[in-house]
């Protein structure tokens, strides 16, 4: 049987380390951790979201800032509230939830937070950051899988990686993170010919393509490892719906281990949240 990896239990762990860290911060240097969370619009699924970040912040003594703007906010007036947390000294971290109405330009948003402040790890300082392995703030999901893998493997050096999904957010991340660590990887993607065949030769499999079910039982090789980063509603015969991952999960019993969905990813993410949050507020106590 396969392991199931907790996702749950390993968010919790890193919540309470940061919690720990947190404290130490305040009593020893006066610093307060301060995370703002921008939210344009009333995008039901981004409610939820940033309500649990914003709860999980206040459990790691994280000060959490929120800011709700209407849907027809104009790009200018983000623009200034961006400038303004910019040079809060209260504010270490601000995340702009994504996604963002459509006259709104994604990429002049992310642009116009200062890199040093960027949790999300999605500022072109970063990207670059990242790419060149050179210590930035890193995104938040890629970084949850990472700490998922390392509960059930030690040594990265060597192993294929299959990354399905080419987003910036989670597939092209994950595959640096993962090249970082001497893996030798293969990002794929929709259009990506003979897909199970390539996934079949994997050690590691990250399956992000938002596709719920995509990865059937037959594409996994034996022992792999399997972290499904997907997160779907789906509609049920009766009506209701539940959320389902990317990965055929009953179909799984043979790799070595899965992340569950829900259960999975999904906390990591918030919890790598905190920790970038963390991250940035120690930088600026120091130097
Ligand atoms: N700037 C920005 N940064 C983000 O990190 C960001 C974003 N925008 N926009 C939306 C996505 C989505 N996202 C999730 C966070 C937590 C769960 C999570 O905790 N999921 C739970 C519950 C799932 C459920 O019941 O809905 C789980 O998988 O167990 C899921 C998804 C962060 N995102």
């Amino acid at each position: 049987m396969a392991t199931i990896i907790d996702g749950k239990a390993l968010a919790e762990q890193v919540t309470q380390a940061v919690a720990a860290d947190a404290a130490r911060l305040v009593a020893e240097r006066g610093v307060h951790p301060g995370l703002a969370v921008i939210l344009v619009g009333h995008d039901p699924a981004s409610e939820i979201y940033v309500g649990r970040k914003m709860r999980q912040a206040a459990r790691a003594g994280i000060v959490s800032f929120e800011h709700r703007l209407p849907a027809d906010t104009p790009q200018a007036d983000l623009l200034a509230l961006i400038a303004r947390c910019n040079a809060d000294a209260q504010v270490h971290g601000i995340l702009v939830q994504l996604p963002l109405p459509p006259h709104i330009d994604p990429a002049r948003v992310l642009d116009a937070i200062d890199p040093a402040k960027d949790v999300d790890g999605f500022h072109p300082v970063n990207v670059g950051r990242l790419s060149s392995g050179t210590g930035g703030l890193v995104p938040c999901t890629p970084l949850g899988c990472i700490k998922l893998l390392e509960t059930v493997i030690d040594d990265f050096r060597g192993l294929k990686a299959v990354v399905i999904g080419k987003s910036n957010i989670v597939g092209k991340p994950v595959a640096l993170l993962l090249l970082e660590r001497e893996c030798t990887v293969t990002v794929t993607h929709i259009l990506t010919r003979n897909l199970p065949d390539i996934v079949r030769g994997a050690d590691i499999v990250v399956a992000a393509a938002g596709s719920p079910g995509l990865v059937r039982g037959d594409w996994v090789k034996p022992g792999a490892v399997v972290i499904d980063v997907g997160i779907t509603r789906v509609a049920q015969p009766d009506g209701s719906s539940r959320i389902r991952g990317d990965c055929a999960r009953e179909e799984m019993d043979h790799a070595g281990a899965v992340t569950p969905v829900p259960g999975g990813v999904g906390p990591m993410t918030v919890a790598c949240l905190l920790a970038n949050t963390l991250r940035a507020a120690r930088a600026t106590s120091f130097g």
